[in-house]
């Protein structure tokens, strides 16, 4: 069994974050692991307020696992500040892991922010460089690049200019697209569409988180970059479908895969 590594913050409700992470390895056949970088208090509403982890426990963390388990891939998600981005670049040139995937989390479907303005260049310059593959969203590519994406060509274009700045492979997310939810992937070399239909669905909290952490397992799990995001999109498509509303607000993907092909559903 691959040992996966999330590190991200939290959600007490269950739908995005370290909870989305751990729960989409399992779904995959990971052995889950989870360092924790910042608490928040959220739900399906919105986010409520966080606590930064210090830089010096997250270490600690992070010590914890690779001093005493393998990880086969590490999905990181919601840094917040400088300190946290730092401390995590230190960490991944130390233990330099197989499988590195970045979800530049910056701000929630909420609307609150994860990122602070101050981190968005720390982000840039110390850790787009060590990941295997970047997952920013329509948004977060406009803020890495400084343009505006309105069409696929565009997000083609910002995926190559990511590139550039030292992401070995970038997936530019549709999720923020009015017509469809198609996502772009520029390897380093070629680019591949996913063509995805929209679900139009409350149920859509944590899709980003679980984009990732798909992406990471399948990858640990030995399959090819591009067969890695075709099945993690059709995860998280299938999560979104299949979902039963929870709470109030935006509620969280479903992670029943299995479940849902044994009862032919998908
Ligand atoms: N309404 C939707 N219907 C189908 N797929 C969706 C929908 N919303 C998001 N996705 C897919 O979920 C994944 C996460 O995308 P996105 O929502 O853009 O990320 P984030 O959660 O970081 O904002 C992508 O593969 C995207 O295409
Ligand atoms: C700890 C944490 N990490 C990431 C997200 C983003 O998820 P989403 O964009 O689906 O709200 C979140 N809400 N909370």
């Amino acid at each position: 069994m691959k040992h996966v590594l999330s590190i991200a913050g939290t959600d007490p409700s269950g739908g995005a974050g370290a909870a989305a992470d751990c729960k989409t390895f399992c779904a995959h056949g990971c052995f889950a692991l989870n360092v924790i970088t910042a608490v928040v208090s959220q739900n399906t509403q919105g986010v409520r307020g966080y606590m930064d982890v210090t830089p010096d426990l997250i270490a600690d963390q992070i010590d914890a696992v690779f001093e005493d388990i393998d990880v086969d891939a590490v999905k990181i998600g919601m840094v917040s500040v400088p300190e946290t981005i730092r401390v995590i670049a230190d960490k991944l040139k130390q233990y330099t892991p197989r499988v590195v995937v970045i979800d530049p989390v910056m701000v929630a479907t909420s609307g609150h922010r994860l990122l602070v303005p101050e981190a968005e260049q720390t982000l840039r310059d110390i850790l787009l460089p060590l990941a295997d593959v970047l997952t920013p969203n329509i948004p977060e590519a406009e803020v890495l690049t400084g343009k505006e994406i309105h069409s696929l060509a565009d997000m083609e274009a910002v995926g190559r200019e990511i590139a550039a700045m030292g992401a070995k492979a970038v997936l530019v997310k549709g999720g923020h697209r009015v017509e469809d939810a198609t996502d772009l992937l520029f390897d380093g070399t070629d680019v591949h569409y996913f063509k995805g239909q929209r679900v139009e669905s409350t149920s859509t909290h944590g899709t980003g988180c679980s984009l990732s952490s798909a992406i990471a397992s399948n990858l640990a799990n030995g399959m090819k970059l591009s067969d890695a995001v075709a099945a993690a999109k059709h995860y998280v498509f299938t999560g979104i479908a299949h979902a039963e509303p929870i709470g109030k607000g935006h509620g969280p993907i479903h992670h029943f895969y299995e479940l849902y092909k044994k009862a032919g559903l998908i």
